[in-house]
C-alpha cells in the first residue's frame, strides 16, 4: 500500500531538495505533479486539489521561495499536510470503566467478521472482559466465523437467533451480564452487498435496542475511494463515531485510506493490516505520513518488536547476535506479521529496498530450515562455513547455495539494523527502546520537529 505514491512523492520532493533555491515556476511544476501522483492513487479530488492548494499557500506564506533550505521546507510542509489529510492527531475509541458496545457496520466482505474477532483480542490484550455478539443472521456463516474467532481469543460469543428480535437481543444481552458481567461488548452485525433499505432498519432497531457508544465503518482498502462512498448512508442511519480500513496490507494505491477522512468526516481508529487476529493497528496518521514519504516507522518498529517478546534481543549485544539466535527470534516475529512489512518500516529502507521487493513467506520456512540443518557452532558463527558446508547445507534444507551465501548475508544486515536501533535507545538493547518509545510524545510517532534532515537517498 502507498508503495507508487510513495515513491512518486519521494521522486519529486528529492528533485526539489536538489536545488539550492525555488523559483515560483518550479514549485508550481511540483505541486502540479503531486496532485497528479495523489489522482493516480485513487485519492479523492476534492482531497488532491486542497492538498495542493494548502501546501502551495504556506510555501507562500512562510517565504520558502529564494531561501536557503527551500527543499527541505517543501518536505516538511507535504509531510505535515499528509499527516493532516489523514486525520491529523491520532484517534481511539474513549471506552468507559463499563457499559461499552461497540457497533461494527459495514458491506459484505469488507473485513467486518475478521475485525470484530481482532478488536476482540486488541482489548482483551489490553485488559477488558470482552463479549461478542453474532448479530449477522443473513449470512449463518458469518455467525460460525465469529464463534472461531471468539474461541481462538478466548471470549465468548453470543449469537443471536433468527428471527429474535432486537428487544429480546437486549435481554439476552442483560441476562448474560448478570451471570458473566463483561465491560466491552462488540457486536458484528449483518452485511450486504450493497446498501440496502432493510438492512438500514434492522441495523437502527438493533442500535436503538443495544445503544451503542462506538458505531464503527468497516471499509475494504482494495476497493480504493468507492469503499468510502456508502458511509454517508451509514452515517445518516445510525451515526457512525469512525472507521477501520482493512486489507491495507494488499497493494491498494492508498486512496480510501487518504480520503476517508475528507470524505467521510470521520478518524479512521484502526488498519487492518492482515488476515490475522494479531493484524490490527491504531492508526497513526503521522506515522503513516512518514511511511508514505519513506521516513520509515520507529515507534511502530519498536512496539512490534515488543509485542513479539523478543526476550533475548533485550541484553544482547548486536555484535553477539547469532544465527541461533535468528531462528528464535524470526518463529517469534513470523507471528508480528510478515518480515517485509517491518523492514519498510526502518527509515529509509522503502528507498534502499528494490522496486516491488518482498519476501515471501515460504522464504522464512526455507531460512529456518537452512539454519536448523547447521550445527551450533556453525550457527553461532556463520562465517565459518566453508564452500562444502555450504553445499551440504543446502542439500539438506532443498535449497541452492546461492540461498546459503545470501542468508549469511542477511545476518549481517540484521546486527546492523540491531545495532541502529541499540543506538537509539541508547545501548539499553531493545529493552531500553519502550522507553524511547514512551518518551516520543505519549509514543504517538516521529513530530515533525523529528523528521529526518534530509529524505533518504534513492535507489540511484
Ligand atoms: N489481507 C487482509 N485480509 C483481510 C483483512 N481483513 C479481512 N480480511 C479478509 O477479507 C475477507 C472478508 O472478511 P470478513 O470478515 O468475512 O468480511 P465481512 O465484512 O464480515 O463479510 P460478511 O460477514 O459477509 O458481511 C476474509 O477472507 C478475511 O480474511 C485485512 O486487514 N487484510
Amino acid at each position: 500500500m502507498f508503495e507508487n505514491l510513495g515513491n512518486k512523492l519521494q521522486d519529486i520532493l528529492e528533485r526539489l531538495q536538489r536545488e539550492k533555491t525555488l523559483t515560483d515556476t518550479q514549485v508550481k511544476a511540483a505541486m502540479r505533479e503531486i496532485r497528479m501522483a495523489l489522482l493516480e492513487a485513487d485519492v479523492n479530488f476534492g482531497v488532491a486539489k486542497e492538498f495542493v492548494a494548502r501546501v502551495s499557500e504556506k510555501a507562500v506564506g512562510q517565504e520558502v521561495l529564494g531561501s536557503l533550505d527551500a527543499g527541505q521546507m517543501v518536505v516538511k510542509l507535504v509531510h505535515d499536510e499528509l499527516i493532516q489529510t489523514l486525520g491529523g492527531e491520532s484517534k481511539q475509541p474513549v471506552l468507559k470503566t463499563e457499559g461499552n458496545v461497540v457497533f461494527m457496520v459495514g458491506l459484505q466482505g469488507a473485513g467486518k467478521t475478521t475485525s470484530t474477532g481482532k478488536l476482540a483480542k486488541f482489548y482483551k490484550e489490553k485488559g477488558r472482559r470482552v463479549l461478542l455478539i453474532a448479530a449477522d443472521t443473513q449470512r449463518p456463516a458469518a455467525r460460525e466465523q465469529l464463534r472461531t474467532l471468539g474461541n481462538q481469543v478466548g471470549v465468548p460469543v453470543l449469537e443471536v437467533a433468527n428471527g429474535e428480535t432486537p428487544a429480546q437481543t437486549r435481554q439476552r444481552l442483560n441476562e448474560f451480564q448478570q451471570t458473566d458481567f463483561r465491560d466491552l461488548v462488540i457486536v458484528d452485525t449483518a452485511g450486504r452487498l450493497q446498501i440496502d433499505e432493510n438492512l438500514m432498519d434492522q441495523l437502527a432497531d438493533l442500535q436503538t435496542a443495544l445503544q451503542p457508544t462506538e458505531t464503527l465503518l468497516v471499509v475494504d482498502a482494495m476497493t480504493g475511494q468507492e469503499a468510502l462512498s456508502v458511509a454517508k448512508t451509514f452515517d445518516e442511519r445510525v451515526n457512525l463515531t469512525g472507521l477501520i480500513i482493512t486489507k491495507m496490507d494488499g497493494d491498494a494505491r492508498g486512496g480510501a485510506a487518504l480520503s476517508a477522512r475528507f470524505v467521510t468526516g470521520k478518524p479512521i481508529y484502526f488498519a487492518g493490516t492482515s488476515e490475522k487476529l494479531t493484524g490490527l493497528e491504531p492508526f497513526y496518521p503521522d506515522r503513516v505520513a512518514g511511511r508514505i514519504l519513506g521516513m520509515g516507522d520507529v515507534l511502530g518498529l519498536i512496539e512490534r518488536a515488543q509485542q513479539a517478546d523478543l526476550q533475548s534481543m533485550e541484553t544482547k549485544k548486536a555484535e553477539e547476535f547469532d544465527l541461533e539466535d535468528l531462528l528464535n527470534q524470526l518463529r517469534q516475529i513470523r507471528k508480528m506479521g510478515p518480515l517485509g512489512d517491518l523492514i519498510k518500516l526502518i527509515p529509509g529502507m522503502s528507498r534502499a529496498l528494490p522496486e516491488g521487493f518482498s519476501i515471501d513467506e515460504k522464504q522464512i520456512h526455507k531460512i529456518d530450515s537452512m539454519i536448523s540443518s547447521m550445527t551450533l557452532k556453525e550457527r553461532r558463527n556463520p562465517k565459518i562455513l566453508n564452500a562444502s558446508r555450504r553445499k551440504r547445507i543446502a542439500a539438506g534444507a532443498g535449497t541452492q547455495v546461492s540461498e546459503i551465501n545470501k542468508l549469511v548475508k542477511m545476518h549481517e544486515q540484521m546486527k546492523d539494523m540491531m545495532k541502529m536501533l541499540q543506538r537509539m535507545s541508547g545501548g539499553k538493547g531493545m529493552g531500553g527502546m519502550g522507553k524511547l518509545g514512551a518518551g516520543m510524545k505519549g509514543g504517538r510517532g516521529l513530530q515533525p520537529s523529528q523528521m529526518p534532515p534530509k529524505l533518504p537517498n534513492s535507489r540511484r
